[in-house]
């Protein structure tokens, strides 16, 4: 997969050539570039934002950057992902999706946002989204691009080492992963679950569904199975 980046703090991306995803670059399973959206600006000052139409507070990032960055990085087949707290909130399955496409192209903003005309205009050639991590708002789209690109990245066959270990997980069968231990038996007074020194796989198994399932009443209650939109 290839994934280009465009923002105005590209360092802030110097973090993925670390750990599993600097691994998968480094391997060619990952093509992840950041670029500098100032590249594309022609000014002395390398002018990216200006105030906008229709008053109010707060600056605008102007479409000519944009534009001419978006046309030298988009291929037809590549995603245009808009970070946005107007945008569709990010899930496990839109993970999913995504890290079965060839090619996305981040676009982070910042200020108050890129001026409409740019997402308007890609969409009529490219598949456009414009997608948030949740309900709140960040100071721009970096945060929020690191994080889709590392819960993409790592479904891809070969990122991570054991394809086993991203089944039993969090959000993987749409509940909250069940509480996990590992030795010593013994630790302050506290044992581990007995049933899971056992050997009983079966009953292991069960305990698991359980505590699964217990974990998500409590905790998330929209996401068991017959809830309504779940
Ligand atoms: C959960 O917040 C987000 O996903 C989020 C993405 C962006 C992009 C911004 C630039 O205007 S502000 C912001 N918040």
């Amino acid at each position: 997969m290839r994934v280009d980046i465009v923002t105005i703090f590209p360092t802030f991306f110097d973090v993925l050539d670390i750990s599993l995803i600097g691994k998968a670059r480094g391997s060619g399973l990952l093509d992840i570039r950041a670029h500098d959206l100032r590249d594309w600006t022609h000014d002395r000052h390398r002018t990216v934002d200006d105030t906008p139409y229709g008053g109010g507070a707060g600056m605008v990032m102007k479409p000519e950057p944009w534009g001419e960055a978006l046309d030298a990085l988009l291929t037809p087949e590549a995603v245009l992902i808009v970070p946005s707290p107007a945008g569709e909130v990010f899930t496990q399955p839109t993970a999913r999706e995504l890290s079965a496409e060839a090619h996305l192209v981040f676009a982070c903003g910042r200020y108050e946002g890129i001026d409409q005309r740019v997402i308007d205009h890609y969409a009529q050639s490219h598949r456009v989204r414009l997608i948030s991590l949740g309900d709140y708002v960040l100071n721009g789209g970096e945060v929020a691009a690191m994080a889709m690109v590392e819960a993409v990245s790592r479904l891809i066959p070969g990122v991570v080492g054991n394809p086993a270990s991203l089944v039993e997980e969090s959000h993987e069968d749409g509940l909250l992963e069940y509480p996990s231990y590992t030795k010593p038996a013994q630790w302050r007074g506290e044992d581990v679950p007995p049933v899971l020194l056992s050997g009983n796989h079966g009953a292991i198994a069960q305990w698991r569904r359980d505590r699964s399932l217990e974990r998500t009443e409590r905790v998330r209650p929209d996401l068991l199975p017959e809830a309504p939109g779940a």
